[in-house]
């Protein structure tokens, strides 16, 4: 069946068509965003829902999304989406980072200039006949100092616009590095000197419990009097309440706002203030920005529900179009390493390491990890995926490391996993062949070669004579046919391992009848998503 997908918020024609095109049905209901009950009415039906900021994308609605396995954001800012909600349904978030700097940043300049000659306001006043040359008198850009909060992809740009308009541009943002803001013609400052030293103030960080109110009643206090302020970010990044008070004192000249604590915002006390230039939420819409969205959103999720890649997501390595096949049987084998040694461990898991030997730590290893994890953690959350299964490790307060080493055995390479509990480390490693199934090749530091297949038999015992024979009988008594037949040991006469591949289930009365035997130590059935041989 073709995957579905749903566009909330309103969007290009441009993304619909590529929808199509890829062969994804698309069901275009631009207002339904704002209508949280018939979204969440709806939302079961779909695979993908694409999205910009008017659509919240709250816990509720991910649950009620049964099918969902990605959220495309047509734009940069996450905020109005709970990532750690999706991530714990496993579902892919990504969003357009690139697509409407430009033009976000171009209106904070735009802003700027209209806040510094208080354009809305004298164009009101000329409307009405009153040619007010008197009243309107503005301020110079050139030679001014800008502060900008936040210097990433928005902020770099506006910062080049600024250099270019001969303002003096200062930046605070502990991610820049010294050779960035040289490159970029900027002096990188910490905010005590941005505040004390701008004229004009532009914020350009993403919303986070860190950025939350960095413009409040104290910082706004140490700034310039006088300051002007743009917000093209997020409301919340100011503490409105604060600002308005110090727009009515003077002490903050002028503010250009584009975004709102609460949105829509039909209603503000910043509305009442003079010097104060309102638009509502325009950064990103422009004709060039939103083609570019709604194309790239497009893209990447069609590419992602048609073929498995994944580009620009927030919860989730990347894996490109043309690796995702060839990653596939290894996803697979980190997987079954992982479900191997999730079934096998009874008691909590401290520690995982993952060890990528040779070929594969060439390989997408952080996508590798994510799917060794959730193979890890299925037998105890069903609902898992390479989404959710980080977020749920780490809620488990498992500690996991990555090693990666070259060729080190016979085989070109592998991946081995080792858990630590309060009472054992256990290891497996995995291989895959040629025809891409996944192998077992040593479990508990022995050596075997076992074809992995979706049930199975894992049996640890003494290495004596006729254990071929024995598990053949009694596999055979209870109707338990063999594929498959594995066997590895220590040394003679020392610990021996066990894998068959069997054709079914084995039902319990063989498992009882086995560990009854005084060569057995344990028997286990073992399950795996592998599909069939
Ligand atoms: N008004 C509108 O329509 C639009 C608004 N936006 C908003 O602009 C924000 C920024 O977008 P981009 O520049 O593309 O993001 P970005 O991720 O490229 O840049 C953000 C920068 O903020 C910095 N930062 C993070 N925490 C900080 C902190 N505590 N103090 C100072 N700097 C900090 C980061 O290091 C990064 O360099 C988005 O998150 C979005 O909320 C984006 C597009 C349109
Ligand atoms: O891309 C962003 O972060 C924006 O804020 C743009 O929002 P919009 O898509 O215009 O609702």
């Amino acid at each position: 069946m073709a995957p579905r997908v749903l566009v909330s918020d309103k969007l290009s024609p441009t993304a619909i068509q590529i929808f199509r095109d890829r062969g994804i049905e698309v069901d275009y209901l631009p207002d339904v965003g704002k209508d949280k009950e018939k979204l969440l009415e709806i939302i079961g039906q779909y695979d993908g829902l694409a999205v910009r900021s008017a659509t919240k994308v709250t816990e509720k609605l991910i649950k009620a999304a049964k099918n969902l396995k990605v959220i495309g954001r047509a734009g940069i800012g996450v905020d109005n989406i709970d990532i750690h909600a999706a991530s714990r349904r496993g579902i892919i978030v990504m969003n357009t980072p690139f697509g409407n700097s430009i033009t976000t940043a171009e209106h904070a300049i735009a802003l700027m200039f209209a806040v510094a000659r208080q354009l809305p306001e004298a164009d009101q006043s000329t409307r009405a006949g009153k040619w007010e040359k008197n009243r309107f008198m503005g301020v110079e850009i050139t030679g001014k100092v800008l502060g900008i909060i936040g210097c990433g992809n928005i902020g770099a740009v506006v910062a080049s616009r600024a250099v270019g308009l001969k303002m003096h541009v200062l930046a605070f943002d502990p991610f820049l590095s010294e050779a960035r803001a040289q490159e970029l013609g900027v002096r990188k400052v910490e905010l005590d000197e941005l505040l004390a030293k701008a004229d004009f103030i532009t914020l350009h960080t993403p919303l986070t419990d860190k950025t939350r109110g960095i413009l409040n009643a104290e910082t706004l206090a140490r700034t310039k009097p006088g300051v002007r302020i743009i917000n093209c970010a997020r409301g919340e990044l100011i503490v409105e309440k604060d600002l308005v008070e110090a727009l009515k004192s003077g002490h903050v000249a002028g503010a250009g706002i584009d975004v709102y604590e609460k949105e829509p915002a039909t209603d503000s006390a910043l509305f009442d203030l003079p010097n104060v230039v309102c638009t509502p939420h325009l950064g990103a819409s422009t004709t060039e920005a939103q083609e570019n969205v709604a194309r790239q959103v497009a893209e990447q999720m069609s590419e992602y529900l048609t073929k498995g890649a994944v580009s620009n997501a927030i919860n989730m390595p990347p894996i490109t179009a043309e690796e995702a096949p060839r990653l596939r049987p290894f996803i697979k084998l980190a997987e079954v390493l992982g479900a191997f040694v999730g079934q096998v461990t009874d008691e909590p898991i401290q520690e995982v390491e993952i060890l990528f030997d040779g070929s594969t730590a060439a390989m997408n290893t952080r996508a590798l990890m994510s799917a060794a994890l959730a193979g890890l953690i299925r037998p105890q959350v069903a609902d898992v995926n390479m989404v959710s299964a980080p977020i749920m490790v780490k809620e488990r307060g498992i500690i996991v490391s990555e090693v990666k080493r070259d060729k080190s055995g016979i085989f070109d390479g592998y991946i081995k996993l080792t858990v630590r509990t309060s009472l054992r480390e256990r290891t497996i490693a995995g291989t895959c062949f040629s025809d891409g199934r996944p192998r077992f090749i040593q479990i508990k530091g022995i050596n075997l070669d076992a074809e992995v297949g979706p049930n199975m038999l894992y049996v640890t015992n003494v290495d004596v004579p006729g254990m071929i024979g024995l598990l053949g009988t009694i596999c055979g008594k209870h109707q338990v046919n063999i594929a498959n037949f594995a066997l590895g040991r220590n040394r003679p006469g020392g610990d021996a391992i066990a894998m068959l591949y069997i054709d079914g289930p084995i039902p319990q009365a063989a498992i009882d009848e086995l560990v009854a035997q005084e060569s057995i130590k344990d028997a286990r059935p073992l399950e795996f998503n592998v599909g069939d041989a």
